[in-house]
């Protein structure tokens, strides 16, 4: 059994289409993270499969049931759903055991304590804190309470939106990995809404990414980010230099980098030889290793403790023309703006039909 199926799903606000027809599953105990730029309709969807709106056209099915479709709409307490949103939304004059319990049956409520105690557990969370107000605790803490909460029914199905995003780098991989933690253990299906490509890919099972209004590829976020249908999708998952190039037709590729391996995108191998996108990974890149291919002078160099950002100006190799890209190299990397390099590629790129 699949834990969320939408199929078909469109939407429109007034004459705006916001959701062009979306179609995405999700399997059951996976996290899928759907990545997309603001406002390609990431937080429409979700509310939709938690049942605050509804589909235009299409259906949704949530642990086999059909939840929304033609003639069909579960309300959303009726879906077993979980919703965590980026602030958490706790009621700030409730202690945090009575917001955790606050979605429960009385009867469930009145032995609370215990529950309580085993929610917080669940996402690494001390159990003295149940006394507490939401304002005595860090953002992360309160993140994890919300979190605590949308668990506390047992839902089958966590839908989390941007949940993240407020949290500083330090406090947000901690409760990256609570949150993480947490779900596995609920086995619970969890979509996870982001604009942070580091979060989905290292968080999620698969990387859905959406793109105005329709999901344009879902995939493992190792696959995505080597293997991405287009270079949209290549630039949204992760940096990429994007440059013209000429395939021979047999699995190589020359552009300003030299003469390159190529492998097809999942759209496909470019068939017939002839003008192509290329896409190159920037730590794919490497500069100064002797006898290497083209040759470049280095622009700059921006040092980031473990690597270093360096754009390179290629000489013009033939009729492709001059191009400046960007590599990332070990911080340690002895190379200064003015130096003279030669630069060489490691792995296959990948190539686009033009
Ligand atoms: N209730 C509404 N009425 C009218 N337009 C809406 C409504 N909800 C969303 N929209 C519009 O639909 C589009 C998609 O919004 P949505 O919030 O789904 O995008 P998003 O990808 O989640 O963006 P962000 O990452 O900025 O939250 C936006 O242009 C938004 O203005």
């Amino acid at each position: 059994m699949t834990g969320v199926v939408v199929d078909g799903v469109t939407k429109a606000f007034g004459a705006t289409p916001v959701l062009h027809g979306v179609s995405l599953t999700a399997p059951v105990g996976t996290l899928t993270a759907v990545l997309g730029r603001s406002g390609c309709g990431k937080t429409t969807l979700l509310r939709i499969v938690a049942g605050f709106d509804r589909p235009d056209t299409g259906t949704v099915v949530v642990q086999g049931r059909p939840v929304a479709g033609p003639g069909r709409v579960l309300p959303p307490e009726r879906r077993g759903i979980g919703y965590l949103t980026q602030e958490g939304s706790l009621f700030p004059h409730l202690t945090v055991a009575a917001n955790v319990l606050f979605g429960l049956p009385w009867r469930e409520r009145r032995r609370g304590d215990a529950r309580v105690a085993a929610l917080l557990e669940t996402v690494d969370l001390e159990p003295s804190l149940a006394r507490r107000h939401p304002h005595e605790l860090s953002g992360g803490q309160q993140q994890r309470v919300a979190l605590a909460r949308a668990l506390a029914p047992e839902p089958a199905v966590v839908l989390l939106d941007e949940p993240f995003s407020s949290l500083d780098a330090g406090l947000r991989a901690d409760t990256q990995r609570a949150v993480v933690k947490a779900l596995a253990a609920a086995g619970a299906t969890a979509l996870l809404v982001t604009h942070d490509r580091a979060e989905a890919l290292g968080l999620a099972d698969q990387v859905a990414v959406m793109r105005d209004g329709v999901i344009a590829q879902v995939d493992a976020p190792g696959t995505i980010y080597r293997d991405p249908v287009d270079p949209h999708v290549g630039t949204l998952v992760g940096d990429a230099v994007l440059l013209d190039g000429r395939h021979d037709g047999a699995g190589a590729v020359s552009c300003a980098l030299g003469v390159l391996a190529a492998r097809p995108g999942r759209a496909g191998i470019p068939v017939a030889a002839g003008p192509v996108r290329v896409l190159v990974r920037p730590e794919q890149i490497g500069v100064g290793t002797a006898g290497g291919g083209v040759r470049a002078r280095v622009r700059s160099r921006d040092f980031r403790g473990p690597d270093a950002t360096v754009e390179l100006d290629l000489e013009a190799p033939g009729a492709l023309g001059a191009e400046v890209v960007t590599a990332r190299l070990p911080g340690d990397a002895a190379v200064a703006p003015g130096d003279d390099v030669p630069v060489t590629v490691r792995g296959a790129v990948t190539v686009y039909a033009v």
